[in-house]
C-alpha cells in the first residue's frame, strides 16, 4: 500500500532553471527506498519538494490521508534558547504527543543514544554526532508513516549507526516507509528495498540492487561499481 506517490514533472530554485526533472516514485508501505546520485545531482532539491519548501513545483506529491512523518535533515537545526528535552517536549506538544507516551518513548531513544546525561542542557552546544541523535530521536518519538533521511551516516559513531539501523528496521516492521538519501552505498546496498539514480536532475537508473546489475550488465557488480559505471558513461 502506498504512503506516498510523487510525480514531480519540474522543480527547482528559479522556474526558468529547473534543477529536477520528471522524478516519479511511490513508497509503499515498510519499504526503503535509497535516493543516490552524485554531488549536485538534485537529492536535496528533491527531498525540499517531498517536505513542501522548495520555491517552484511542477507535478504533485500526494501522502496517504492523514499520515505523519519525520525528516531527519543531515544538518541538524536547533532553537538556540532551548534544551534537548525542551525539544522533545516542543516536538510531542505540536504533534499532540502525550506526556506520558512522550516520557516513555524519550527515555528509551535517550537511553539508546547514550543522551540521557545531557538531556538538560543545549543541543546547539553538541558534537555533530550528538546533534544528529537529537534530530534522529525528535524524529522517532513521532512514530510516523514514514521518514525521510538525508545522509544518516556520516557523524554518527558505529554503535550510533547500527543502533540507528536496528530501530528503523523495527519501524519498517511496524510498516513506516523510508526514503533514505545516502552516498554510503555500501550500507544502502544492504538494507534499501529499492533505490532511485538521480542525476543531473533526472532518474536515471531504479529499482532493485538486480535491476540496476541489469542495466549495467555488472552481473555481480556491488552498488557502488555500478553507479561508478553509470556515473562515468562507461
Ligand atoms: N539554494 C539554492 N539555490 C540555487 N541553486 C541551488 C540551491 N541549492 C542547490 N542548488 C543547485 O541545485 C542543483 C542540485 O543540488 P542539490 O543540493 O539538490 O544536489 P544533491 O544531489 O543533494 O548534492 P550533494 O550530494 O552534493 O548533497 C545543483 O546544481 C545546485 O547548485
Amino acid at each position: 500500500m502506498s504512503i506516498l506517490t510523487v510525480k514531480i514533472e519540474e522543480a527547482g530554485y528559479d522556474e526558468k532553471a529547473p534543477v529536477i526533472k520528471d522524478i516519479e516514485f511511490i513508497l509503499n508501505k515498510g519499504e526503503m527506498i535509497g535516493l543516490i546520485g552524485p554531488n549536485g545531482a538534485g537529492k536535496s532539491t528533491t527531498i525540499k519538494t517531498l517536505l513542501g519548501v522548495m520555491e517552484y513545483v511542477k507535478g504533485t506529491v500526494t501522502k496517504q490521508d492523514q499520515s505523519v512523518y519525520a525528516y531527519i535533515p543531515e544538518k541538524p537545526i536547533f532553537y538556540d534558547h532551548l534544551t534537548l528535552w525542551e525539544h522533545l517536549d516542543l516536538i510531542a506538544s505540536i504533534n499532540r504527543i502525550d506526556d506520558n507516551v512522550l516520557n516513555e518513548r524519550a527515555h528509551t531513544y535517550l537511553k539508546t543514544f547514550k543522551m540521557e546525561k545531557v538531556k538538560h542542557e543545549m543541543p546547539a552546544t553538541f558534537s555533530k554526532g550528538m546533534q544528529q541523535k537529537v534530530m534522529i530521536i525528535q524524529a522517532l518519538i513521532l512514530r510516523p508513516d514514514f521518514y525521510i533521511v538525508d545522509e544518516p551516516f556520516i557523524g554518527l559513531d558505529p554503535s550510533a549507526i547500527k543502533k540507528f539501523l536496528m530501530i528503523i528496521e523495527e519501524e519498517r516492521k511496524r510498516g513506516a516507509g523510508v526514503l533514505m538519501c545516502t552516498h554510503v552505498l555500501d550500507t544502502a546496498e544492504k538494507i534499501c528495498d529499492r533505490f532511485l539514480l538521480v542525476s543531473e536532475g533526472k532518474i536515471v537508473a531504479r529499482g532493485t540492487v538486480d535491476d540496476i546489475r541489469e542495466k549495467t550488465g555488472l552481473e555481480n557488480g556491488s552498488l557502488l561499481d555500478c553507479f561508478y559505471l553509470i556515473e562515468e558513461g562507461l
